[in-house]
């Protein structure tokens, strides 16, 4: 293929994916959001307003939407200037940075507060200092509303922002998703209380901001001098110390580390749609007050979404002491027909230690659990510790418990030949995400660049990855488990894989 027929292909995918997104909206009436309008999750919409978000979601238009995205990334890797992609990547600290500040100082919130019409940088910089005050004994330090005009200026031109005029700013619809809710008298009278009862995603955004971004600075030093391996992860040589991660957080000082973690970790439930956790194992068919332990599952964002959609079964939020500490309070008033009526329970246990039996409200003393499931841990540890991990939940499992384990399934980016025989498919094994002749990369390229990204990052943060089907498969089958049945997400690289013991 000539490389302008390539481009007349991805320039066809586009068109065709609009047309099918458009038809999906047409069929109702309603336009696509539009890029300049906010949403604010914790405000009120009128319902076609919501509709429309909603059906952002619908499977047709979700695929649709994965394949703009990587054709466009397509094209624009292969016909921007070389030096310009290289700037955009090798530079891309600066946009994080400005992501960070756009976050930390609260700008989201004071525009949603100034309305459509937007706000003046003079303003903005006014309003971002007294946020600041209880962070100083005497007066805040002023901030200089030229720079701050720079900084936003760059967000807008990655579209975080909208200029509406010179150096008069607003929120667009994709800062308006870093929006914690709070009003701009919250978040001076309780700045500590930010992300409570949150969406998490402004939580993400700081701690990504924070740890990661620093961490990140460390990766190729850590793999070159280190050898990726004789200091645990990029992660202790940064911060030096000799401690996990999750050790690190909960050390005095570092309490708003460990809230924000938590409350993070709502967050990343936007890595998948709801229907996905929902439906990604047959929950349904579990007989009554059936016990589901979520193992590591941190403050219970997953067993939350599980408990109100399927209220016969009963939930064990297992966690770390300290997490489980702060678990119900994170919720505020939040969810409490669950906490009080025990369909949701915390249960504090190291992970690695051995499984015994505990207490279930309104079921008793239980020694095997139903369903045990893991959802973004195995991808925080090296496979040594994996294996350690799921020879524990093995010796734990009776003859009919199933273990989930929910992470993101890797793809290749080039077709996997050895993949797409017979049968294979069903567990997960994928010859290529897109179809025979589609001039797309065939892990779906942009499109999936958050399940690649968030595997780096976990090899910065912990030493540990994302895994592609075989390295599942091989990390089941040494541990005691056979994989069943691999329901890959709709819209990511996320699996819902199950496993029962050999
Ligand atoms: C990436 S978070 C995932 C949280 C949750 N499963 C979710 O999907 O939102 C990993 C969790 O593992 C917990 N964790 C780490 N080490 C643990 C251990 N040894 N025992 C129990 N939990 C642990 C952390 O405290 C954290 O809540």
């Amino acid at each position: 293929m000539t490389t302008f027929a390539t481009l007349r292909a991805l320039h066809t995918v586009i068109g065709e994916a609009i047309t099918e997104i458009e038809k999906v909206y047409q069929a109702e009436s309603l336009d696509f959001p539009s890029l300049d309008t906010p949403y604010y999750t914790s405000l009120k919409h009128a319902p076609e307003v919501d509709r429309a978000e909603d059906l952002r979601v619908d499977h047709t238009v979700f695929a649709a939407a994965n394949r703009i995205v990587s054709a466009a990334g397509q094209l624009s890797a292969t016909v921007n200037k070389p030096w310009f992609s290289l700037i955009e990547g090798i530079n891309s600290t600066n946009v994080v940075a400005c992501l960070q500040f756009l976050e930390a100082s609260n700008t989201v919130e004071i525009l949603r507060e100034a309305g459509p019409g937007g706000l003046h940088v003079k303003e903005i910089a006014k309003k971002i200092t007294a946020l600041r005050s209880w962070k100083t004994d005497g007066p805040p330090v002023e901030l200089d509303s030229s720079k701050l005009s720079h900084v936003l200026r760059i967000l807008a031109t990655f579209h975080w922002l909208r200029e509406v005029t010179p150096d008069v700013f607003t929120n667009n619809r994709l800062s308006s998703y870093i929006d914690s809710g709070k009003s701009f008298e919250q978040l001076r009278d309780a700045p500590g209380t930010k992300y409570d009862e949150s969406d998490g995603v402004a939580a993400y955004c700081a701690t990504a901001g924070d740890e990661v971004f620093k961490l990140m600075t460390n990766l190729t030093d850590w793999l070159l001098n280190d050898g990726g391996s004789k200091t645990d992860s990029a992660f202790n040589f940064t911060f030096k110390t000799p401690l996990k991660y999750y050790e690190w957080i909960e050390q005095p000082g570092n309490e708003h580390r460990l809230t924000r973690f938590g409350h993070a970790m709502h967050g990343t439930k936007q890595f998948e749609i709801a229907e996905n956790i929902i439906h990604g194992f047959p929950w349904e068919e579990l007989p009554k007050d059936s016990v589901v332990v979520d193992i590591g599952g941190g403050i219970g964002t997953i067993s939350l979404i599980l408990a109100e959609a399927y209220p016969h079964l009963r939930f064990v939020v297992e966690d770390r002491a300290p997490v489980v500490a702060i678990g119900r309070q994170a919720w505020g008033g939040k969810y409490a027909e669950i906490f009080d009526s025990g369909r949701l329970s915390y249960h504090a246990h190291d992970f690695f230690e051995p499984q015994r039996p505990f207490d279930v409200p309104g079921v008793g003393t239980v020694v095997h659990p139903d369903v045990m499931f893991i959802r973004a841990i195995a991808h925080n540890w090296p496979d040594s510790y994996v294996l350690e991990l799921l020879k524990t939940l093995r010796a734990a499992a009776g003859p009919n418990t199933k273990l989930l384990w929910i992470d993101n399934m890797l793809a290749y980016a080039c077709v996997d030949n050895e993949s797409g025989q017979e049968g294979s498919e069903a567990l997960g094994a994928v010859r290529s995400l897109v179809p025979e002749g589609s001039p797309l990369l065939p892990n779906l390229g942009r499109a999936s660049a958050n399940g690649y990204i968030l595997d780096i990052q976990m090899l910065g943060r912990f030493n540990a990855k994302e895994r592609t089907y075989r390295e599942y498969e091989a990390l089941t089958n040494a541990s005691g488990w056979k994989i069943t049945r691999v329901n890959r997400a709709v819209g990511s690289l996320w699996a819902y894989t199950t496993a029962v013991p050999v």
